[in-house]
């Protein structure tokens, strides 16, 4: 498995969300000597399937955000079928529930040591406590995110995916052993968009995050690779 990363720079994930295979080619062939990985999530996914993937695990371990949340059966199936692109970490949806992560975790085992690391997504980064709310969870995004947290990790879940104002409340509940995915990240002074839930990368760093996800505040700058080492120079060692 992908080791937890001891440098700064091996923190940074930028996240590759482009339909366009020659643009993600070129933020990857720029982007992979200042990070510790790749993310290649569903845009670039439902555009130009695996063959995406074969493309970009050449110049860095992938993270391979997917997202997956059906039935048991189905998602231990799409695991068996995504073994073979070797990706470094996967996504599944932590509301899918305990069977289904297990079943994740079963199928994955098949591929020996070099597993990808399994990542359960609490509460999206997009939604509010409002937003939540809607969705019919009682209490707010901290409260859920704990909850689901326990569920995935009691069921096999290497790590979780959560926003940076979660990170803090999570080593207190679980300590230092869960990998945790930090995206709703933002650089002072960049938009937050459509993200409701952020803080700055070294204030996720600071708070306990093992990986930060950037997409926008890179992929959109003039010079990714420059956005993206200027990210890296600003977390904390
Ligand atoms: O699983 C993820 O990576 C993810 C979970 C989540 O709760 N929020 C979230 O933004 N993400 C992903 O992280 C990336 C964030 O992109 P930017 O908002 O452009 O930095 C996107 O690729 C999202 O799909």
């Amino acid at each position: 498995m992908l080791a937890r990363p001891q440098q700064p720079a091996a923190r940074l994930i930028p996240a590759i969300d482009t339909a366009d295979p020659a643009r993600a080619a070129a933020l990857a062939a720029a982007l992979a000597p200042c990070c510790g990985a790749l993310k290649l999530g569903l845009e670039l996914f439902a555009a130009e399937g695996p063959a995406a993937v074969r493309a970009m695990a050449g110049a860095a371990p992938v993270f391979l955000d997917l997202k997956l949340h059906d039935i048991p059966n189905t998602v231990a199936g799409a695991v068996r079928s995504l073994l073979p692109l070797r990706p470094a970490m996967l996504t599944l949806h932590a509301a899918g529930g305990a069977a289904m992560l297990a079943a994740a975790r079963e199928a994955a085992e098949q591929a020996g040591v070099a597993r990808p690391i399994l990542l359960a997504v609490t509460v999206l980064t997009s939604l509010d406590a409002a937003a939540l709310a809607a969705t019919g969870v009682a209490g707010g995004p901290v409260q859920q995110v704990l909850r689901l947290a326990r569920l995935a990790l009691e069921a096999g879940a290497d790590g979780l995916v959560c926003s940076p104002r979660e990170v803090a409340p999570i080593r207190d509940a679980f300590g230092a052993a869960p990998l945790l995915v930090v995206p709703g990240v933002r650089p002072a002074g960049s938009e937050s968009g459509d993200q409701a839930r952020t803080a700055t990368p070294a204030e996720a760093v600071a708070a306990g995050a093992d990986w930060i996800v950037v997409g926008r505040p890179i992929t959109g700058a003039s010079d990714p690779a420059a956005a993206a080492r200027a990210i890296a120079a600003g977390l904390p060692a």
